[in-house]
């Protein structure tokens, strides 16, 4: 049997990248004239990349925006974004020791990211934590991204993994929608970026630190989803 492979989203899940996502926001808007950021209105688009983020800070400001302007806009905060990465992203507390236990019980780990994969590639090596993934698959190394639940059949094929053998974590609806669609157990954080609570979107399981995160929880989930294809089947 294949090992077994957890896949985890990284902006919000993996690693806390908000403070680097604000800083290179304020930085490209800098010479709009909107007002100064304010990371509370923020933090539910911080997992939705920098067109997002930018669209909203205009529209908070009332202020109209031309597609011109929002593409160089995006340019000056990817170049900002991507010169100063690891900047202060950290892992979130336990993910270290989580990645560890896995590995030690012999599971694959990869990454599913909407992320520029250049990027996510660049913040998993500054961070030192490259050696541990046996895929790293982000927004343009597929012709489709979360939620396409492809993107993560895809990102567990190219880890060498087996989808019934799969497991993953995330911290939006995006996650939740594509591990659904593909008919794999997801485990939700509930620290991550999102506006509504992660509950709502009905995962397999909450948690609020990695030390929910053992391998016999996972081992249950893949179990259970199984159970759940075989029930479903055999129903006649
Ligand atoms: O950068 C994004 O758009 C989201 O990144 P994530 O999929 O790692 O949360
Ligand atoms: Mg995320």
């Amino acid at each position: 049997m294949t090992q077994p492979i957890i896949v985890f989203d990284l902006d919000g899940t993996l690693v806390d990248t908000g403070p680097d996502l604000l800083a290179a926001l304020s930085h490209s808007l800098k010479d709009s004239g909107l007002p100064p950021i304010d990371p509370n209105l923020f933090q539910a688009y911080l997992g939705m990349g920098g067109r997002a983020m930018i669209e909203r800070a205009f529209r908070q400001a009332n202020r109209t925006l031309d597609d011109e302007q929002h593409e160089k806009l995006i340019a000056t905060f990817l170049q900002h974004y991507t010169d100063n990465i690891p900047g202060t992203s950290q892992l979130f507390p336990g993910a270290r020791d989580a990645m560890q236990r896995f590995a030690d019980a012999g599971w694959t780990l990869a990454i599913c990211t909407n992320k520029f994969e250049k990027l996510s590639h660049a913040l998993i090596e500054g961070l030192g934590i490259h050696a541990h993934f046996a895929a790293n698959c982000g927004a343009d190394t597929f012709a489709w991204r979360k939620p396409d639940p492809r993107h993560l059949i895809s990102t567990i094929e190219q880890a060498g993994g087996d989808p019934d053998q799969a497991v993953m974590v995330g911290d939006s609806k995006t996650d939740i929608d594509t591990a659904k669609a593909a008919g794999i157990p997801v485990v939700a954080v509930d620290f991550g970026y999102t506006d509504q609570p992660v509950a709502t979107y009905e995962p397999s399981m909450v948690i609020s630190h990695y030390d929910e995160l053992t391998v016999a929880v996972a081992t249950r989930l893949i179990a259970a989803a199984n159970e759940g294809t075989t029930t479903q089947a055999e129903a006649p």
